[in-house]
């Protein structure tokens, strides 16, 4: 399971998710420069154009990303979705994508969300694999830009959907309209306390602080993390300063992280929150935390020669520094 979200503060909008898996890929943040050449499999080989930046694993020199943003402030995530997921033989009438290709396709060359969704109604996402070993996996996306826009992208079997977000968060199932739906019935949870409407000629005793939030659902599975995720977000306060709003979008995406142990998906297997990762979409700063190390790190794709032709790999950081004050 994976949870993705954009995040509105101080002016700026943070993009991106967390990672919820058993094992991890051996994925780490890499930049995808201007000049690097995409080799499509249906299309003719194309220059990045504009650059990226997100977290992938690196095959045959082609960039997997599971999240990215690019330059100009657009990002994608990639978020498990088997199931209803489905995708399409080639066809003759549109521009075949494979799902591993889509997140390089729509950041080397579009801008907004809204050019994406003039870009989409032309596109087919085609069921050819990576490879023998690497077979596609079932994924929909959250794609989100700089003006705070986002939707969301699935195809299934009745063909592919584009979604306006009106609550900017994704997880996991059901299919997006389901998960909107589903929210109608936590419409009245609220950071603040309620009014004993139960019995109400009763005095009761409201024991405890947050009691507007006694329903909100609290476990590892997609629809529970989609409602809190959504609620967190939408009560969440806007930083001050970089620090302060990037700090406040790893608590809305830590609270809904899954701790090691929660989530067992076989024997003596657990998902877990592998890594969080967020984009500043206006500055390209690339900010990620992960479980071994939750400390914030950054890296600033404008610090990089973006007109490069090759990807440029960092190491994830993985261990924790504890600050020992005696
Ligand atoms: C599994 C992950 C989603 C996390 C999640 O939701 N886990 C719940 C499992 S469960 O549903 O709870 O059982 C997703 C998110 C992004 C994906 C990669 C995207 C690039 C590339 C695309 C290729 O086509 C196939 C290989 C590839 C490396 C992908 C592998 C895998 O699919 C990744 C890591």
């Amino acid at each position: 399971m994976c949870t993705s979200i954009i995040y509105d503060s101080n002016g700026q909008h943070y993009f991106g998710r967390n990672l919820d898996l058993e094992i991890s890929f051996g994925e780490h943040p890499v930049i995808t420069p201007r000049n690097y050449v995409f080799k499509y499999r249906k299309l003719p080989n194309r220059k990045a154009t504009y650059a990226m930046i997100g977290m992938a694993i690196v095959k045959d020199n082609y960039p997997l990303y599971f999240d990215a943003a690019n330059e100009k402030g657009l990002g994608i995530a990639g978020l498990n979705f088997d199931g209803p997921c489905h995708y399409f033989p080639e066809s003759a009438e549109k521009e075949n994508v494979t799902p591993f290709e889509l997140i390089p396709y729509l950041l080397s060359q579009y801008a907004s969300v809204d050019e994406v969704k003039d870009a989409l109604e032309n596109v087919n996402l085609v069921d050819i694999n990576f490879s023998k070993k690497l077979q596609l996996s079932p994924l929909h996306w959250l794609i989100a830009d700089k003006t705070g826009k986002s939707i969301v992208v699935e195809s299934t079997v009745s063909g592919l959907h584009v979604y306006d977000n009106p609550v900017h968060v994704l997880t996991n199932n059901p299919e997006f309209p389901g998960q909107l739906t589903n929210l109608a019935n936590y419409a009245n949870i609220s950071p603040a306390q309620p009014k004993n409407t139960v019995v109400p000629d009763a005095d009761i005793n409201l024991y405890s602080r947050g009691l507007g939030t006694h329903h909100l659902p609290g476990g590892m599975d997609s629809a529970s993390r989609f409602v809190k995720v959504a609620f967190v977000r939408a009560h969440a306060p806007e930083g001050k300063d970089e620090a302060s709003s990037i700090t406040n979008y790893f608590h809305i995406l830590h609270s809904v992280e899954q701790p090691k142990g929660t989530d067992e998906v076989g024997p003596n297997s657990y998902e877990y929150t592998i890594y969080s990762d967020g984009t500043n979409l206006e500055t390209g700063t690339f900010y990620y935390t992960n479980y071994e190390n939750n400390q914030i790190n950054a890296i600033k794709l404008s610090n990089e020669n973006l007109d490069s032709d090759k990807l440029i790999d960092y190491e994830l950081l993985e261990k924790q520094h504890i600050n020992y004050q005696n």
